[in-house]
């Protein structure tokens, strides 16, 4: 693994159901992510972007090949091995925000935190000051339900964050919103990434394409681009 990289994968390759009607989702994959890096991912509706990033967060076991995040073999553990090492390392953002309804925006947060054995008082601690990053103090105690799609979003935004994962994985994160939402979630996107957070995106919108450090393109569940914009920040 190049020492930089905090995400690797070798000749990856995800398979669904069996022949006549077998589908290569991801079909040969290899993809080094630096520290810091934001990568966006962009393709046509069933090119494989979600099961890439599936595979990439531990959501999905691959058919082949390796997935190594933070140097832990994802494809070789056990499945509790994998939850644990998902946990530490990994944050994922949806594009149905996936809050639970009956928690308050706090409880949201803490909750992967509490799963992963932090003390309920530290666990409380850095969600409220997640909140506050995002720009949610005020609604710390609010139900989802009392909230906006943007507002919903931030309180993802947090979540993904509260185990200070080694990397952000958000499946079309501004699916979901509005414009405003979506300039809301943009400008906090590009807060984290400012902060050396290593993201990768999943999205249609050309704007996180054009802000992002690197853009995948995927066809057919196999990279077809991987350039860094003009404008992107130099790696
Ligand atoms: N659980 C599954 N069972 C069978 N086929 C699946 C499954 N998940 C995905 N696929 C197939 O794998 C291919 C890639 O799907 P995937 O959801 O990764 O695409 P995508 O690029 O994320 O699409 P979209 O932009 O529409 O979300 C598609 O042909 C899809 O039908």
């Amino acid at each position: 693994m190049n020492e930089e990289s905090v995400l690797v994968t070798r000749s990856l390759h995800k398979d669904f159901g069996a022949a006549p009607a077998l589908v290569h989702a991801v079909n040969g994959v290899d993809l080094q992510v630096r520290r810091g890096e934001t990568v966006a991912v962009m393709g046509p509706s069933g090119c494989g972007k979600s099961t890439l990033l599936h595979l990439l967060g531990g959501l999905e076991r691959p058919s082949a090949g390796a997935v190594d995040v933070a140097g832990q073999p994802f494809d070789r553990m056990s499945e509790k091995q994998l939850a644990r090492a998902r946990r530490a390392t990994v944050g994922f953002v949806f594009q149905a925000f996936h809050l639970m309804d009956e928690l308050t925006a706090v409880e949201n947060v803490e909750l992967p935190a509490l799963v992963a054995g932090v003390a309920p008082k530290t666990a409380r601690a850095r969600a409220t000051a997640l909140l506050e990053q995002v720009g949610l103090a005020g609604r710390a105690t609010f139900l989802p339900a009392a909230l906006s799609g943007g507002q919903k979003q931030r309180v993802g935004v947090a979540r993904s964050l509260v185990n200070e994962p080694t990397v952000v994985l958000a499946d079309e994160p501004t699916g979901n919103l509005d414009t405003a939402a979506t300039e809301d979630v943009l400008r906090l996107f590009g807060r984290l990434r400012d902060a050396g957070q290593t993201l990768i995106l999943v999205t249609h919108d050309q704007r996180i394409g054009d802000a992002a450090d690197r853009l995948i393109s995927m066809r057919d569940g196999v990279f077809v681009g991987d350039t860094r914009p003009p404008a992107g920040r130099e790696a």
